[in-house]
């Protein structure tokens, strides 16, 4: 992909502003202030879909506090915590789509394993969705579908992924032996198999955090992603600083109201925070050498999203249905889209699709947006994302638009730190920007918010959120 460089492009706008420093967010906090509504979407179908709240456990970086967990243990924090939180009796929940990515063989449709370990109804359907780092994306429109062809009311979503953990296999002359040997019915046929073992049977598969269609991974895909917009090492590391002091000011302030304390069996204090937010000196990120295309590349550790294990849950309802129960919901969730390229070619321009499309499908501006909410996978993606977004000449040549949109106002744009800082749990990372957006919504006085993400193989999600007029912060 011979990709352009936009000529417009204000150069290194990474940096955390002053005024950002000092004070964290930039508007007035308001709860309980009905917002100042110029536009309202109407609900295509006739019914109003609200995301009435959402969890997740604290993200913590693989190998940590949650190490000896299975990935259905943690799932079920979250699925038994928006419970608790909400108040809905789990009977009420018709549902439960739950997504995860690398799938612990035990446990493949975990969101029913993870749901029973909750304490949900047996009688309660529950199905595993996957689609990489968009999959509890997928989890929250799968519910809209079947909410809005009239199937269900009331569906709890989320995702879970564990890091800590991840199934290594035989490699497959050892696996296809094992399996002979199975069958193998005399005692000369097994002997004959054993004796047929080479030390290269030995070796094991390990599941790379990597593309089936070219084998590469996702990090050297970004530093490519990277090198091809000109996002410069100074940019990527300024932009990462900016996530962790957000999500630090964010943690201070008691902002990230969608985390639910996790007690782990055995452990006597409950894990409360996310343990991945580091706010390093620009100097010290400066010192990383390249973790992926080495030794001229720009991503590093410190510029990535780390290795995360993290749970999320929502409940996905009518905006009706909540009334009627008095509950009062954080959003309607009133558009999304999907959009997918050819993963050889750009792994991680979601957003740089996704955005102009349902902005189009919203009749919405860039103008209109309060809250944007992109899931950082590396600094240099998203900052790659920004220069797509702000050319004309990607606008025309990718997309078969006439006019490039502009890249969101970084002064709204993930205030509250992102996948880079706070982690990304592939699967749970869908649910954690719906309640940022919901939340920072309220807080920062808004009405639309906008999310964005990338995915392995070239795929990607937008969403469109508005505050409802119950949301609380909280
Ligand atoms: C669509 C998508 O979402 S695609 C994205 C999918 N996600 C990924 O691909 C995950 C990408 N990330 C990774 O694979 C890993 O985190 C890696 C390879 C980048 C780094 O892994 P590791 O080398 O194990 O990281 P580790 O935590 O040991 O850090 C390496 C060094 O950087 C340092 N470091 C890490 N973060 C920071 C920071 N914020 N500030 C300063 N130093 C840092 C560490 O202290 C360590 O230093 P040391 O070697 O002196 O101890």
């Amino acid at each position: 992909m011979a990709l352009c460089t936009a000529r417009n492009f204000v150069k290194s706008p990474y940096a955390l502003g002053k005024a950002q420093q000092q004070l964290g967010v930039l508007r007035a906090f308001s709860i309980g202030n009905q917002t100042n509504q110029t536009k309202t979407l109407a609900p295509k179908t006739g019914k109003n879909i609200v995301l009435l709240d959402g969890v997740r456990t604290p993200f913590l970086m693989s190998g940590t506090d949650y190490s000896k967990l299975m990935p259905h243990d943690l799932a079920k924090f979250a699925l038994s915590g928006i419970l608790k939180k909400t108040g809905v009796p789990k009977e009420m929940i018709d549902y439960i789509t739950y997504g995860t990515v690398i799938q612990e063989v035990k446990t493949s449709n975990i969101a029913r394993e993870a749901s029973l370990a909750a304490g949900y109804s047996d009688k309660t359907p529950s199905h595993t969705v996957t689609m990489a780092c968009i999959s509890s994306n997928v989890a929250i429109t799968s519910a809209i579908g079947l909410i809005n062809s009239g199937v269900y009311d009331m569906i709890v979503c989320g995702g879970v992924e564990f890091m800590s953990d991840i199934p290594i296999r035989h490699s497959r002359k050892m696996r296809s032996l094992m399996l002979r040997a199975n069958k193998a019915k005399t005692a000369g046929q097994k002997l004959a198999l054993l004796a047929s073992i080479r030390p290269d049977f030995f070796v094991p598969e390990l599941p790379a955090v990597a593309e089936f269609s070219s084998g590469e991974t996702m990090g050297h895909s970004a530093d490519r992603l990277a090198a091809a917009f000109g996002a410069t090492r100074k940019e990527q590391d300024e932009f990462a600083v900016r996530s962790h002091t957000l999500a630090k000011q964010a943690q201070d302030k008691g902002y990230l109201t969608d985390l639910i304390p996790v007690q782990v069996p055995g452990s006597t204090k409950p894990i409360t925070h996310d343990n991945g937010v580091r706010v390093s000196p620009i100097e010290k990120m400066a010192t990383l050498k390249p973790a992926f295309i080495k030794p001229h590349g720009t991503v590093t550790a410190a510029n990535s999203s780390f290795l995360t294990d993290g749970a999320s849950a929502c409940i996905v309802t009518t905006e009706e249905k909540a009334k009627q129960l008095g509950y009062k919901p954080k959003a309607y969730l009133r558009h999304f889209t999907y959009v997918s390229q050819d993963p050889v070619d750009q792994l991680l321009l979601g957003p740089a699709y996704g955005t102009p499309l349902i902005l189009e499908k919203a009749g919405l501006t860039p103008k209109d947006i309060d809250v944007w909410e992109f899931h950082e996978a590396f600094a240099g993606q998203i900052i790659a994302n920004f220069k797509a977004l702000d050319s004309t000449s990607f606008a025309q040549r990718y997309m078969n638009r006439q006019d490039k949109i502009g890249a969101p106002d970084i002064n709204k744009f993930n205030n509250w730190g992102g996948s880079l800082s706070l982690g990304h749990p592939f699967a749970a990372t869908g649910v954690r920007l719906a309640m940022h957006t919901a939340n920072r919504l309220v807080r920062e006085d808004g009405q639309f918010g906008l999310i964005a993400a990338c995915a392995a193989g070239g795929q990607g999600v937008a969403m469109i959120l508005e505050r409802h007029p119950d949301a609380h912060p909280n």
